[in-house]
């Protein structure tokens, strides 16, 4: 039984329900159109209300049919807007940005807009009544949470949308009153204006206006300064909107950027530095999109705003330097993972199992007992033929770590040569390495390709055939396997040999590294195994524990290339 704090039992048909609140029932995921067979529910609809301020949800106190804790509900927002087809805006941007936000999103389409970085060139408005049919279609079936408002071009589409929504309340109601686009394109025109007023913004739970659309909504009151936004935010509080955020991002003079909110008994000041960027289109409807985000996972309305406030910010600012198109307001980056791809020297995308020819690990102790850094030793390596890099730096802080990795990767790009972490996903995930290595107490490789995504190395430590079956179902690109030989570099260190790496290589779906304890003298006899899948050697000492990284590495690269491995 779930251990959700209620109201009161109720009896009802000789069987003990528990009465839920509205905000307990809607914490645990119990919406309004939650449907879970057999569990008995109650709707209360307040007339003219979007709200499910007066829902019920009830739950056989004692029963098993519905373990709450098990199924959790997924936050879900339905967007009502148009589409931009340059994506930087609308229907595209409230898409993203919930996705970035992590909540689900439905969409409904209310006009097409033909749309770049320079204007808008053309908008063709969806029937009235087909917008009614994506309404009922999504809301009937979804268990939306919050419903958003962007481009609502049509007094009919107004009217259609608080229809459906009356007849299909949602926990909230967040209206962005696009009227004009930033490019100064009218969205929606005047004469949906009393239309807005009379029946859109009563129902909502908060408005989003920029100083324009307040302007409009306010019969054109000039708004120039923050005492102005303020009573903007109060007059149109009156008309009845739960909450107003003024948005003062077009104040003339301010070097923050500067929204009011106002919830009817306070005013909250909020300000940011003002990101100086072409990159802001859309910046409205992915704010807007991403207060509905946080509302939807459950959050009071001053967090929301908070939040998708400092969420657009980070994107807005990482976004600086992206180039799409020659208008005067570019897209940015909801997701934050454009920017790399545009980087100058960039690694191939998908991992060459002959990399592993000779892998070259750090070791930040010998480093430092040789004086070098570990810029050097990795140049170095390099130098040598290294064909991968992973960095072992076992005693480095996490700062320090951060920037040498930085620092190398750099090297390692021009070279074409990947770069793999040792153990700190965190830390090849902040400087974006091309992978990592795990081994059997660190990080499992299941969680760290989820957390690194598809395109990442992942490499796992393995002794034995059972842990080289897992490292392949956890979606792992190769394995190392050691110690073939005892090794002085890792304490406590189990030996294989040459005949348990053979096991591991034979059972192993995966390419193979041989490591521990193998240096020139007996590379050669490790590649001889025979196993077509063992494609290199990972050395340590014998080649950072010498006085010159890049000769050893050299006569080592001679040796492997003697040796005619990585061949097959
Ligand atoms: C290529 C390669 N193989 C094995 C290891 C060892 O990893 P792990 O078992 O996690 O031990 P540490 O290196 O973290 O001490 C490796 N690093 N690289
Ligand atoms: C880091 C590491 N992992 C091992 C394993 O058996 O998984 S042996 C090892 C140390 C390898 O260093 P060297 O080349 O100096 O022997
Ligand atoms: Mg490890």
């Amino acid at each position: 039984m779930a251990s959700a704090t209620f109201l009161s039992t109720l009896s009802l048909a000789n069987k003990n329900y528990l009465l839920l609140t509205p905000t307990h029932a809607y914490a645990k995921g119990y919406t309004n159109n939650f449907r879970v067979s057999n569990l008995p529910s109650i709707v209360v609809r307040k007339e003219g209300s979007v709200r499910s301020q007066g829902f019920v949800a009830m739950q056989e106190k004692g029963g098993s049919t519905l373990s709450d804790d098990s199924r959790t509900k997924t936050p879900h927002v339905l967007t009502v807007a148009g589409s931009d087809s340059g994506a930087g805006a609308g229907i595209q941007a409230d898409l993203k940005a919930c996705a970035a936000r992590r909540v689900y999103c439905s969409t409904v389409i209310t006009a097409l807009t033909a749309q770049n970085t320079v204007g808008v060139q053309g908008v063709s408005n969806v029937p009235e009544d087909f917008v009614a049919q994506q309404l009922k279609s999504v809301l009937s079936d979804m268990q939306v949470d919050v419903v958003k408002t962007g481009m609502l071009p049509s007094v009919g589409i107004v009217k259609t949308l608080c229809k459906t929504l009356r007849e299909f309340p949602v926990h909230a109601l967040v209206v962005d009153p696009v009227m004009v686009s930033t490019s100064g394109d009218v969205l929606a025109g005047p004469s949906i204006l009393s239309t807005f007023l009379e029946e859109l913004l009563p129902m909502a739970d908060i408005i989003t206006p920029n100083l324009k659309e307040a302007s409009a909504l306010l019969n054109g009151m000039q708004l120039e300064t923050v005492d102005d936004m303020r009573s903007a935010a109060r007059l149109l509080h009156n008309m009845g909107p739960k909450n107003v955020l003024v948005k003062g991002g077009d104040l003339p003079d301010s070097s923050d950027a500067v929204d009011i909110l106002y919830n009817g008994h306070n005013f909250y000041e909020l300000r940011s530095p003002r990101i100086r960027t072409r990159n802001t289109h859309g910046t409205g409807c992915s704010l807007a999109s991403s207060i509905a985000a946080e509302v939807a996972k459950g959050y009071p309305m001053l967090s929301a705003v908070k939040v998708a406030k400092r969420f657009v910010e980070t994107a807005l600012d990482y976004s600086k330097e992206i180039d799409i198109g020659n208008g005067p307001q570019g897209p940015f980056d909801h997701l934050l993972r454009l920017k790399s791809h545009s980087q100058a020297c960039h690694r191939q995308q998908t991992f060459d199992p002959s990399d592993l020819f000779l892998y070259a690990v750090t070791d930040s102790r010998m480093n430092k007992r040789w004086g070098r850094s570990i810029i050097d030793a990795v140049k170095a390596a390099i130098d040598g033929g290294a064909t991968i890099i992973q960095l072992r730096e076992k005693d480095a802080e996490t700062k320090d770590f951060m920037e040498s990795a930085k620092a190398c990767l750099r090297i390692c790009h021009l070279h074409g040569v990947p770069l793999l972490i040792n153990d700190r996903v965190d830390v090849a995930i902040a400087c974006d390495a091309d992978g990592v290595h795990v081994g059997q107490s660190d990080m499992p490789a299941r969680v760290a390709r989820t957390l690194l995504g598809p395109e990442k190395i992942i490499g796992v430590s393995c002794k034995t055939p059972e842990q080289a079956e897992q490292a392949w179902v956890d979606g792992a690109d190769y394995i190392g396997c050691g110690g073939v030989y005892p090794t002085n570099t890792k304490e406590n260190n189990i030996t294989v040999g040459l005949n348990g790496l053979k096991t591991v290589c034979m059972a192993s779906k995966l390419p193979v590294v041989a490591i521990g304890g193998i240096g020139v003298s007996n590379a050669r006899a490790v590649m001889e195994i025979c196993a077509s899948n063992l494609k290199g050697v990972a050395v340590v000492s014998a080649l950072f524990d010498r006085e010159c990284v890049q000769t050893e590495t050299r006569k080592l690269h001679e040796v492997l290339l003697g040796s005619n491995i990585g061949s097959t």
